[in-house]
């Protein structure tokens, strides 16, 4: 295992930031940590990469643990915390052959494995990082985090604030990024990023609930669930369905909403006239797949 976790909590004084979670991650697995805000990932990740400290449990990277052997860990893996870290007054190039110098290396011993981030970034080599737009200065640090050739890249919510064209080029960087070698550990707020991932863990409120190869966490929903939709806009539809006798869980699913209702049958006629009479007109109601953020909505109301 690359990374190995067992019993792990820690408080920040009274703050129960991780409760108990034990999860493994293998070999060239891209393995998405997928929560809210304060679910404690860069908790964990700041852990894993040895930077803080942990109350209880058991943790191994690379069979080593990030308080004994933190020179080691440091070494071996590539961390790209969420706010930008590098110097804003350096340029792209001085930044980068800053960072090969540390971990003595140059940028041409790993221009073979940052060469497809690097080319986007490369024309502006001379400038300096503070003036770099927010994709490109994400790229530079992947590039820097990448620059001795780690064996984990532990990537701290890389595409929060980032416009949805960058989000999906650093997802195919990602993806690119599996043919060397590297274990990838990346959290996120983004859902839709989940399916990008080989496995997931779904974390809230410091816990785990699920972890799972996506496509088996999304089938994991065990109840109907409905697309609604109405002429008088998700917010009144809502409203109306949490008044419903039946109701059991609803929330806006992009232009739709999505409902479960507490009854077992067939009930798309017996809803479509309950919120008729409730004075909402073209409403179109059918029943659809789950998610994974339906999954997750639901583990999280349990939590
Ligand atoms: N230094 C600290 N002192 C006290 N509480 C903290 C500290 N750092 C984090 N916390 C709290 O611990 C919990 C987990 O925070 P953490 O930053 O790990 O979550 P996160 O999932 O990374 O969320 P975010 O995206 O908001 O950073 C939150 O309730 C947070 O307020």
């Amino acid at each position: 295992m690359m990374i190995s976790i067992r019993n792990l909590s820690k408080n920040y004084e009274e703050v129960q930031a991780l409760k108990n979670i034990s999860l493994e991650v293998k070999p060239k697995e891209i393995f998405g940590l997928i929560g809210p805000d304060g679910a404690g990932k860069t908790t964990l990740m700041r852990i894993l990469t040895s930077l803080l400290l942990f109350d209880e449990g058991e943790v191994q990277v690379m069979g080593k643990s990030p308080i004994s052997d933190y020179q080691f860990i440091r070494n071996h893996i590539g961390y790209m915390p969420g706010k930008f870290s590098l110097y804003e007054d350096l340029t792209v190039e001085e930044n980068l052959s800053f960072f090969a110098n540390i971990f003595g290396t140059t940028i041409e011993k790993s221009y073979d494995l940052i060469k497809d981030i690097y080319q986007q970034i490369e024309p502006f080599k001379k400038r300096k990082a503070g003036a770099l737009s927010g994709g490109m200065k994400q790229k530079l640090a992947l590039c820097a985090a990448l620059i001795h050739y780690p064996k984990i890249l532990f990537l701290d919510e890389p595409t929060t604030g980032v416009d949805p064209v960058s989000r999906k080029e650093f997802w195919h960087i990602i993806q690119q990024l599996h043919h060397h070698d590297i274990t990838i550990f990346v959290s996120t707020p983004y859902m839709d990023e989940a399916n990008l991932c080989d496995r997931i863990a779904l974390i809230d409120k410091g816990e785990i609930l699920n972890v799972d190869l996506p496509e088996n966490i999304s089938k994991a929903f065990d109840k109907t669930l409905y697309a609604i939709q109405c002429h008088e806009g998700n917010y009144q539809l809502i409203k109306k369905l949490r008044e419903y006798t039946h109701f059991d869980s609803v929330f806006p699913f992009g232009e739709e909403v999505h409902y479960t209702d507490a009854r077992a049958t067939d009930i798309e006629s017996d809803i479509k006239l309950y919120l008729e009479e409730s004075g909402l007109t073209s409403i179109q109601i059918r029943k659809t797949a789950s998610t994974i953020e339906d999954v997750f909505i639901s583990l999280m109301n349990k939590n």
